[in-house]
């Protein structure tokens, strides 16, 4: 039976690459499956991982619409056995529900990777519908880590390297992002609430051999 699979963490915790590993093992084992993005960073139309591999993939767009994707693609003697959905936190909730009938009634495998919230700790669109229509939701088992060590739970956006809570939702951007753009950092959550970025963190807490304290009395991570 198909199922409607949903991968999810913050930025920069290996989605796209599992995406890319998932989309490999299937094809190799003979299935037939699409490729989909939005907004990636390595421009339209291309899935990418920070580990270096990008390969083609089919834009989403706000008119793309799912099932009628799969079916010309049968209609055309395609078998079609799975899609891969990357950056899906960006899919419109019709398609997302588009995604669950394409499962349902197709018997396609979908595999959607994405991130859950936004910079605000607010869930995208895409996330939502996917988190109330998925038959499984997956966090990664590599975790992304906050500058004090603890779990990044959240994203934080950075703009001239300051931590922002206002903006518009999609801002196409890296974690390692010069300091004069928007850049994004993850965070624990309570650092997250505390907008205490790594940079924030270095200017309020003076280095160990500044302050002449032993390393364990730093009391960053406990901020
Ligand atoms: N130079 C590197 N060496 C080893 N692993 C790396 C390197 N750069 C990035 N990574 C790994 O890649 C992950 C990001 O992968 P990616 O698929 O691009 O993330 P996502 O799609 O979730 O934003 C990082 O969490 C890290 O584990
Ligand atoms: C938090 C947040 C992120 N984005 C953008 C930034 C990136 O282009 C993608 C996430 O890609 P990744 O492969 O998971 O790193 O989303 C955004 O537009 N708005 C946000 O609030």
């Amino acid at each position: 039976m198909a199922e409607l699979a949903f991968f999810s963490g913050t930025m920069d915790c290996g989605k796209s690459t599992l995406a890319l590993q998932m989309h490999h093992n299937h094809d190799a084992r003979g299935r037939d499956g699409v490729l989909f993005t939005r907004n990636d960073r390595a421009g339209a139309a291309r899935l990418s991982s920070r580990l270096g591999l990008s390969v083609d993939a089919h834009e989403v767009g706000d008119t793309t619409d799912f099932w009628a994707e799969v079916v010309a693609r049968r209609t055309h003697g395609r078998a079609v056995d799975y899609l891969i959905c990357d950056e899906a936190q960006f899919y419109t909730a019709a398609q997302v529900d588009q995604l669950a009938a394409v499962v349902d009634e197709l018997d396609v495998d979908v595999f959607a990777f994405g991130i859950t919230t936004d910079f605000r700790t607010r869930l995208f669109p895409g996330s939502a519908r996917l988190v109330e229509l998925a038959d499984r939701i997956e966090v990664l088992q590599v975790r992304a880590l906050c500058w004090c060590g603890a779990r990044a739970t959240h994203n934080a956006r950075t703009v001239d390297g300051v931590m922002v809570v206002e903006g518009e939702q999609v801002v196409v951007g890296d974690v390692e992002a010069d300091a004069d753009t928007v850049g994004y950092e993850v965070l624990c959550r309570r650092h997250h609430r505390h907008r205490l970025t790594s940079v924030s963190a270095r200017a309020a807490s003076p280095s160990p051999q500044t302050l002449g304290v032993l390393p364990d009395d730093v009391p960053a991570a406990r901020a």
